[in-house]
Order: C-alpha cells, then structure tokens, then sequence
C-alpha cells in the first residue's frame, strides 16, 4: 500500500525494537527442522497441524505452546540458529537494535546447561551489527510463575560465568504474581549494575505498574497498557516519561484487547505516554515489528510523523550508547524526509 498523499507509507521507520522474546522467534519451518536434526518427536503430524494450534484465549494457553515448542532447542548451535533467523527477519524490516529477551529457566529446567542458550545466542549476537546491521543487547528474562529462589539461583549462575548480559526482565504468567513478589531479585540486579526493566500491565492490573517502578526499581516497564485503568498512573508515567514497549498484533492475538480497532495506543500516543511498538513473539502473534506498524497505519491510519514519534520514542528507550543513539535517530529523521510527499 503506498499511499502517500494521506502522508503514510509502505515501509516502516528505522526502530529499536525493546519487546522481543527470542523464543518467541522460533517459526513452525524451524521447528520442525530443529526437531529433526535434534530427534524429538513433536505431537504435530506437520506444520500446518502446529499452526492451528496457534489461536490464544488468553496469555496462559500462549505460554503452554511457547513453552513446549522450546523442546526443540538442545544445543548452542539451535540457539544460534534461532537468533540469526530473527535477527535477519528484524533487520529487514527496519529493526536496527534490539535488546533480546531469553528465558534461561526454561531451558535449565529441561536439562540445558546455562552455557549452551546463553552461549548460543550470545554467538549471534556478537557479530549482529556486521552481519545484519543491527545493534544487539541479551537481556534475562525470569519467569514469575517461577519461585524468586529459582530466579536468584540462576541469576548468580549468570553472574559467576561472567553471561554477556546487560539487564534482566520479568514475564510468563501475570496475575497472580505480582512485580513485588521479586524485590530481592531485583535489589541483587541493582547491585550487579544490571538494567532493569519488568512485563506489568498486560493481564495484570495498573497497580502492578506501580510495584515494578517503585519496588523493583525498573527503567522501562513491557506493555504497561492497563495502565489506562488509572488515572494516577497515567499521569505518573507522561510525568516521567517511563517507557512502554507496547506490543499491538500480541495484545490482540492474546485477546487483551479484542481488535487492533480498540487498541489503547493511539490514544496513549496522543496523551504523551512514551511508548513504542514492539513485537514480543512474532513467530506467534502475526507478524515482526514492521508488520505491527503497517498494521496500525492500515487500521489507525498513523501518520508519518506518528510512526517517527514512536520509532524516536524506543531509540531514545533503549540503553544504546547515546552515540548509537544519536545515529538512529538521524536515520528516523532521514526516513521522514524519504516518506512525506515533497513540498
Ligand atoms: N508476557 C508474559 N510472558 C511472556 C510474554 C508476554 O508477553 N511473551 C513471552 N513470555
Ligand atoms: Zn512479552
């Protein structure tokens, strides 16, 4: 669709994209060949039978498939392999950093050592930039349906083996595990020098917003759309402009909202709320990050500038070096003046 004369365009902006489980990356093609090399006998017949599979009620019957799908990944070279695939995909539509979620307890949990997912997908992202242009951060993501213990064990694992990472997160199932049911975590993070950042607000209630700000102490908070719920906390995030790394297509294929029709970002974006677009699990919602865009200047009509605020907000939300920063940003601006018609 090029339509420029109502000031959209085809192509997405440059982006950091800041919402990204690399799990979440592994295509149903990949799968199965992960399968094969590996000798895991998956309960699909063939990929089409795995797709069907991929209608959501809700977060919870994503993370079962999310979390069985992993079984596949067995040696440093399928983590490899998933990171490059993503990193390619990203790269072609506009991704130009990425700061990557892993969830290293899902795969200790089934007898993978912590060297070979953390060493797998750090040997992707070592050479990121010279191979796929894209600039790249590994951050651990601990899993809160998880006991803290289990998080605070692997978290000193990681810490001891010296793991390239530069923050950690928070995500798998919301209600029912609240931000603050993890503040030693995070204090022991803190301490490390690690960034911090927490999923709050996606199923969960606004108030798990609040917990992850004022008791883990996180720099960014993932989704953060029930945030619209509360007044308070509305204002508190435009006032401090905390960023939101929104995810359209996920909310919507995991029915936190009922159609990108009704997604709150255009008005998050209107009120001054710092928020992104990001794709979490593209392999499963739909579609990468410039998917999510073309989706919302299909349904919500986003103008250039609109799309270039966004893209500007998760540059300016990542934690880049403010010279990577600087360099983006000038490519967002270049890319306004490829896409509005001349004057
Ligand atoms: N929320 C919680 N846990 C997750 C997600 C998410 O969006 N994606 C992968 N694990
Ligand atoms: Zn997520």
């Amino acid at each position: 669709m090029e339509t420029i004369g109502e000031k959209t365009t085809t192509t997405a902006p440059p982006v950091a994209e800041l919402h990204l489980h690399i799990e979440g990356t592994l295509q149903p093609e990949l799968i199965f060949s992960l399968a094969e090399r590996n000798g895991i006998d998956l309960p699909y017949q063939d990929i089409d039978e795995l797709r069907e599979k991929y209608e959501f009620r809700d977060l919870q019957s994503f993370l079962d498939l999310y979390y069985a799908n992993m079984a596949v990944l067995q040696t440093e070279q399928d983590f490899t392999d998933m990171t490059c695939d993503y990193l390619k995909r990203a790269a072609a539509g506009g991704v130009r950093h990425a700061e990557i979620m892993m969830d290293p307890q899902a795969h200790v949990s089934r007898g993978v050592a912590l060297e070979t997912c953390v060493n797998g997908v750090a040997k992707a992202l070592a050479t990121s930039n010279e191979d796929f242009g894209v600039s790249t951060l590994l951050i651990a993501a601990f899993l809160r349906d998880m006991p803290e213990d289990s998080a605070l064990d692997v978290l000193e694992q990681l810490l001891d083996m010296n793991a390239p990472i530069a923050g950690i997160g928070l995500d798998s199932a919301e209600v029912g595990n609240p931000p603050s049911k993890f503040q030693r975590l995070y204090q022991r993070a803190g301490e490390a020098g690690l960034r911090r950042i927490a999923h709050a607000g996606e199923e969960g209630p606004a108030s798990y917003i609040t917990e992850a700000l004022d008791i883990l102490h996180v720099e960014r908070i993932d989704h953060g759309i029930r945030c619209m719920e509360d007044t308070e906390v509305v204002q508190r995030l435009v006032a401090e402009q905390v960023p939101l790394t929104v995810c359209p297509l996920s909310n919507v294929r995991l029915r936190a909202v009922d159609k990108l029709e009704d997604h709150p970002l255009p008005e998050m974006l209107a009120i001054g709320l710092n928020v992104s677009v990001n794709s979490d699990d593209p392999a499963y919602f739909g579609g990468y990050v410039d998917d999510n865009y073309q989706q919302l200047v299909k349904v919500h009509g986003f103008s250039v500038p609109e799309q270039a605020t966004l893209a500007a907000n998760s540059i300016r939300s990542s934690f880049a070096s403010d010279e990577r920063k600087a360099e983006l940003l000038e490519e967002v601006t270049q890319w306004v003046k490829e896409s509005l018609p001349p004057q």
